[in-house]
C-alpha cells in the first residue's frame, strides 16, 4: 500500500471503518489519532507550521469514481468500490470552443442556463430539458456529453434541489461557469410598465428581483424557467403580464424590454456546474476547486475537526452547505436525564480551493476519511475567474 499509488481522488465511498483501505496514505493514520487527546493544541501548532506530509510529491496514479454511489446505498458503511484508473480516453477530444459538444440544460432557448452552456462551450449544441433531473439522465444515457446546472446565486443563495441531485446521480463536476445575470422585465409589444399586474418567472429570478417586484406591487407567478415565462407571455398574448427574463429571451420570443437590470444587486452572479460522465485529470498550473460531500457521526466538535483538516493545510474553503439526509433525516439519541432527543442528520457539501493533484488535498481528504462515515469527491475543476 503505497501513498503515491493510492490517492483518494475519485473515491465514491470511504467508510471510516476501513482504515486499511487502499485509498489511504499510511502517513495519515498516526496523525488523525492525535485528535482525541489534544485537538486544540495540535490545531494551534499546525496552524502556523506547515505539515510535513504536505511537502510536494508526485500526485501518483489517479482514479475515476465509476460506481460512485447513490443516496440509497451510501449509508452502507462496509461497502468499498475499487477505483478504475483514468486513461487518455477520459480527456476531451473536442476542441476548446466545444464545437462537437452537446450540452443539456434545464429550460428552453433564452434561459440563463443556456447562456452558461454557451459561455463554457461557445460553439456547443445546447439541448433543452424540462427538468433538472432530465439533464442528469441525458448525460447518463449518453444522449449528450455534458449538463450545465445552476448551483448558487450571489443574491438568492443555493439551489438546494441541485445539491440533492448531485448526490443521487453518478456524474462528475468537470467545470464551473460564473455568469453575470441581468434580468429584464419583458412585456408584449406596445404594453406599458403600468399595465403589468402579474410577473411570470423562475422562482430564483423572482428572488433576485425582490425589491423591484415589491415596488411594482405585482403578483408573482412561477414558471419553469425565465425563458419559458417569456414564451408563455408571448404565445398566450397576456397584456397584463410581464416576464422576468434575459434580453436574449426578449429577442427570441418577440417581446419588448420594459426595464433592464431589475435585479436587487447590480453584480448578480449565478454559478453553474458542468457535469460529465468522466472526471477530468486535474492539474496544478491554475486555480482549481474541489467539491466533496460527507457525513459525520454525532459527537462534540466533529464538524469543527472535519473543517480543520483543510485549515491545518492552509486550504481555503469557498462554500459549505448542509442538507438533510433523506433516508436518515432524524437521529434519536438517548439522553439519560431527559429521555430521548431527536436531531436532524446532515450531509455536508464543501468546496475547497485546491487541486486534487495537490498533495495537501490528498492528505486533507485522507484525514477527513478518518472522521467521516461517508465521503465522496464530486469533482475537481478549474475555477472560472471571469464574469
Ligand atoms: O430560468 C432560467 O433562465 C435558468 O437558467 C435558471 C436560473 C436558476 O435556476 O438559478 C439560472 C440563472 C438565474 O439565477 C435564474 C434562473
Amino acid at each position: 500500500m503505497a501513498l503515491k499509488a493510492a490517492p483518494i481522488w475519485g473515491c465514491a465511498i470511504i467508510p471510516n471503518s476501513h482504515v486499511s483501505s487502499p485509498y489511504l496514505g499510511s502517513r495519515l493514520f498516526g496523525f488523525a489519532s492525535k485528535w482525541d487527546c489534544c485537538c486544540v493544541s495540535v490545531l494551534a501548532q499546525r496552524a502556523i507550521t506547515p505539515l510535513e506530509e504536505d511537502q510536494p510529491h508526485s500526485p501518483g496514479i489517479e482514479f475515476d469514481s465509476a460506481g460512485a454511489d447513490s443516496e440509497t446505498t451510501m449509508l452502507h458503511k462496509d461497502m468499498i468500490q475499487l477505483p478504475k484508473p483514468l486513461s487518455a480516453i477520459h480527456l476531451s477530444s473536442s476542441p476548446d470552443d466545444g464545437s462537437k459538444v452537446r450540452v443539456a440544460y434545464q429550460g428552453i432557448p433564452g434561459a440563463f442556463s443556456e447562456s452558461a452552456a454557451l459561455k463554457a462551450y461557445p460553439k456547443c449544441e445546447t439541448v433543452p430539458c424540462e427538468r433538472f433531473e432530465e439533464t442528469f439522465k441525458a448525460v447518463e444515457q449518453c444522449l449528450v456529453d455534458k449538463a450545465v446546472l445552476p448551483i448558487e446565486n450571489s443574491v438568492a443563495g443555493s439551489i438546494h434541489r441541485n445539491y440533492d441531485l448531485l448526490l443521487r446521480h453518478r456524474l462528475h463536476i468537470v467545470g464551473e461557469v460564473q455568469l453575470a445575470v441581468n434580468h429584464c422585465l419583458l412585456g408584449l409589444p406596445g404594453v406599458q410598465m403600468e399595465d403589468i399586474k402579474r410577473v411570470l418567472s423562475h422562482p430564483q429570478a423572482h428572488a433576485q428581483c425582490e425589491t423591484t417586484l415589491n415596488n411594482l406591487g405585482v403578483v408573482r407567478v412561477s414558471a419553469d424557467d425565465t425563458a419559458g415565462a417569456a414564451q408563455i407571455v408571448a404565445s398566450v398574448g397576456l397584456k397584463d403580464t410581464g416576464a422576468v427574463a434575459s434580453s436574449r429571451a426578449a429577442e427570441i420570443y418577440g417581446l419588448d424590454i420594459l426595464a433592464e437590470n431589475i435585479q436587487d444587486d447590480e453584480d448578480n452572479v449565478t454559478r453553474f456546474l458542468i457535469l460529465s460522465r468522466e472526471p477530468i485529470i486535474p492539474g496544478t498550473g491554475r486555480l482549481y476547486r474541489t467539491s466533496i460531500v460527507f457525513t459525520l457521526e454525532d459527537g462534540p466538535g466533529l464538524l469543527f475537526k472535519a473543517l480543520a483538516v483543510f485549515a491545518l493545510r492552509g486550504i481555503s474553503l469557498t462554500k459549505i452547505e448542509s442538507r438533510p439526509q433523506r433516508k436518515r433525516s432524524l437521529r434519536v439519541v438517548d439522553d439519560s436525564n431527559r429521555g430521548s432527543a431527536k436531531y436532524f442528520d446532515y450531509l455536508f457539501y464543501i468546496d475547497f480551493q485546491a487541486s486534487m493533484a495537490d498533495p495537501r488535498s490528498q492528505n486533507a481528504l485522507g484525514h477527513l476519511q478518518e472522521l467521516a462515515t461517508f465521503l465522496r469527491v464530486l469533482g475537481c475543476y478549474p475555477i472560472d475567474l471571469f464574469f
